[in-house]
Order: structure tokens, then sequence, then C-alpha cells
């Protein structure tokens, strides 16, 4: 079989990694050739094809970032967009099946595809958010917890120095697990996620109960988070290439608030896409490496429209459509349990 692979959406710390394990396994179990569409979904569009060969992916698991580039193109937009116009580009280049790496909206795409024009397509979840539903972690997740951890352990010093409140932002646009875990990992005094809004007043409270026993107050927000008083996230970056408001800045609005209102004087930092950038961690290699894996397995299995997913310590094949309908939100019980340790 001639197996074409993409990555699309934001690129995670692993991508390189599933496509070495895709590959290996292709070529080691089933003598298959594989070729890359570059920059996600606008390859297929554009029929920008390249060649992988087992020699192109030496090395590749400790690789950030992709070697096929990445994209937000819809493929149903555009000239060589939709499914005929997929399917017959498919079939001009011989390729038999697409092996599409992406969050929820590249999935939902890859869905819609063979839904609705029968394309033979395998999904594999990635993101460093973690709120892809059917999957108990995504590859990407462990790296960048990894690295805002390293960022609150190095803000706790500098904050201790000068008595000073430090507000990190972490990534997040709809869930706060990446705050979540770093703020546990790293002892941050109040973790606010986008389940969870708060009013001023408590975060205010937390962060005078800190100081009132002589420490300096670190605060983890994730970038969707919001004020009982706000609407929505803040945004003032304009759009992203699917129309949605590209967030961040929300530490910014706070640390201002906080100094005038407790008089602590405070700082922001903003993290940003250093929490994407780099190396994978070990774990994200691995779970990567076996998706990458499964995902050949499943081309083999004819398994069109599912996903190949962890759950426990196993990787399983779910329905792309079953890990698309909802986000895997931070439950209540563990923000509860988290709430134990603020201020
Ligand atoms: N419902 C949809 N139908 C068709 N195409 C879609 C749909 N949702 C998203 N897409 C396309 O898939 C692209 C990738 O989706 P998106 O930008 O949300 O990234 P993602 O794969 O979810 O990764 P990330 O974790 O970075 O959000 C979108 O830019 C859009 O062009
Ligand atoms: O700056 P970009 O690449 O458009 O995307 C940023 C978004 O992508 C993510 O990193 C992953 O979905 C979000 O946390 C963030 O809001
Ligand atoms: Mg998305």
């Amino acid at each position: 079989m001639k197996i074409g692979i993409l990555t699309s959406g934001g690129d995670c710390p692993g991508l390189n990694a599933v496509i070495r394990g895709a590959v290996l396994n292709g070529v080691i179990s089933h003598d298959a050739e594989f070729v890359g569409f570059r920059w996600g979904w606008k390859g297929v569009v554009e029929a920008d094809i390249m060649p992988i060969t087992r020699h192109d992916v030496r090395g590749l698991s400790k690789q950030g970032g992709t070697i096929l580039g990445s994209s937000r193109t819809n493929p149903f937009e555009g000239e060589g967009g939709g499914p005929d116009n997929i399917q017959r580009t498919l079939d001009e280049h011989g390729i038999d099946a697409i092996i599409a790496i992406g969050g929820e909206g590249t999935l939902t795409a890859a869905r819609r595809l063979h839904d609705e024009g029968g394309i033979n397509v395998i999904g594999v979840p990635k993101t460093i958010d973690n709120d892809l539903a059917a999957t108990d972690y995504s590859f990407g997740f462990d790296t960048a917890v990894e690295i805002a951890t390293e960022a609150i352990d190095r803000l706790r010093t500098t904050a201790d120095s000068h008595g000073r409140c430090m507000v990190l932002e972490v990534m997040g646009r709809h869930v706060g697990w990446i705050a979540l875990h770093s703020g546990m990992a790293g002892g941050a005094h109040a973790i606010l996620i986008p389940e969870q809004p708060q009013s001023i007043e408590q975060i205010c409270e937390w962060v005078e109960s800190v100081r009132g026993r002589g420490r300096a107050p670190l605060i983890v927000v994730a970038e969707g988070f919001t004020l009982d008083s706000m609407g929505e996230a803040h945004s003032h970056k304009g759009l992203d290439a699917f129309n949605r408001p590209r967030l961040g800045g929300i530490s910014e609005q706070l640390a201002p608030i906080i100094e005038e209102r407790t008089g602590i004087e405070s700082r922001a930092t903003v993290l940003g896409h250093i929490q994407r950038g780099g190396a994978p961690s070990a774990y994200d290699r691995v779970l990567a490496t076996r998706l990458g894996m499964a995902a050949v397995t499943a081309v083999y299995d004819r398994a069109w429209g599912s996903m190949v997913t962890l759950r426990g310590t196993d990787i399983e094949t779910v329905s792309i459509a079953d890990a698309t309908h909802s986000l895997n939100r931070v439950p209540q019980h563990r923000y509860d349990e988290a709430k134990i340790l603020f201020g």
C-alpha cells in the first residue's frame, strides 16, 4: 500500500515520532510505501506531496516540530478541496490511505471526508492542550507540562528575591490541563483554568494569604481563563485562519489588577509557543511512536474513519466521531483536589 501522512493544526512535540513510528512499522511489517502531504490539508488540496523513506525518518523521534510542516487549511475549500477532488488527487498519485495527525479540528475534517466522501482516513490525536476526548493523554502534553513546570521553578526564585507576585500564563484554549498539572508540579498558590471562572476578590484573597505567610505568591493561569465578570476569554491578537479569536494576554490583564488591589508588586509572564517547541519528553516519544505504529496497523485493518488512542497503557482504536463529539475538560473533582493547596 501507499500511505500518505499529514500533520495539521498547531504543531506539537512528538509529531515527528509519530511519522517515524508509522514509517518504520509500515516498511518493516508490511513493505508499505509512504508519502507526506506538505503543510497539512494544504498538501492534500494542492497535491504538494513528498516521498518519505525509511532513511528520511532516521533519528526523528527526538526532533521537535514536524518535517512535513503544518497549517490550518480547510480541506473542503479551494480548487482541489472537497472529497471528490481529494479522491481524484489520491488516485492520480496511487495513494491508498491518509493518516491525519491533528487535533479536534483536523480530526473533524478527516471524519467528514470519510463520512461524506468515503476517503480512506485514519486519525492520530495530537494536542499539547490534552483536550481531546477518547484518549487518556495526547502526546505533547507531557512535554508542555515539563516546560511550564521549569518556568514555574525559575519564576519562583526571582519572585522570592523581590517579594513579588508572579502570574505565569500557559496555553489551554478550552481546557486547563497544562495549568493544572504544571501548577501542581511547581507548587503554584492558585491555578486558574477555563473550566473554573473565578472572581478577582477570590484571587486576591489567595495572594494575600500567601503574603501573610511571608511567601511570594505564584499563580498559573491558562490562556482561556475568564474572570467571572468577563463574557469570553481575553483576546487582542485578531483571528486565526479558521476565524477564531487568537488567545493570550490574560496574565497581563490580571497582574496589574492584583498589584492595585493587594499592593504586592506583580509581574506577568506569557510562556507562549516555547511550550510547543523543542524535543519531546521520553514519555511523549514513546506514546507518539506507538500511535504512529498503531495507525499503520489500522490502515491494514482497513479501519477507515477511526482514530488510534491511549486507554490506560494500551493503544486502541475508536471511531473519530466518538473522539470529536466532546472535549476532555478538567473534571470538578480534579480542580477541588488541587484547590486544597491554593492560598
Ligand atoms: N468542522 C470542520 N470541517 C472541516 N474542516 C474543519 C473543521 N474544523 C476544523 N477544520 C479544519 O481543520 C483545520 C485544523 O483545525 P484546528 O485549527 O482546530 O487545529 P486542530 O487540528 O484542532 O489542532 P489544534 O490543537 O492546534 O487546535 C482548521 O483550520 C480547519 O481548516
Ligand atoms: O498560535 P497558534 O499556532 O495559532 O495556536 C495557538 C493555539 O494552539 C494551541 O497551542 C493548541 O491548540 C492552543 O493552546 C493555542 O490557543
Ligand atoms: Mg483545534
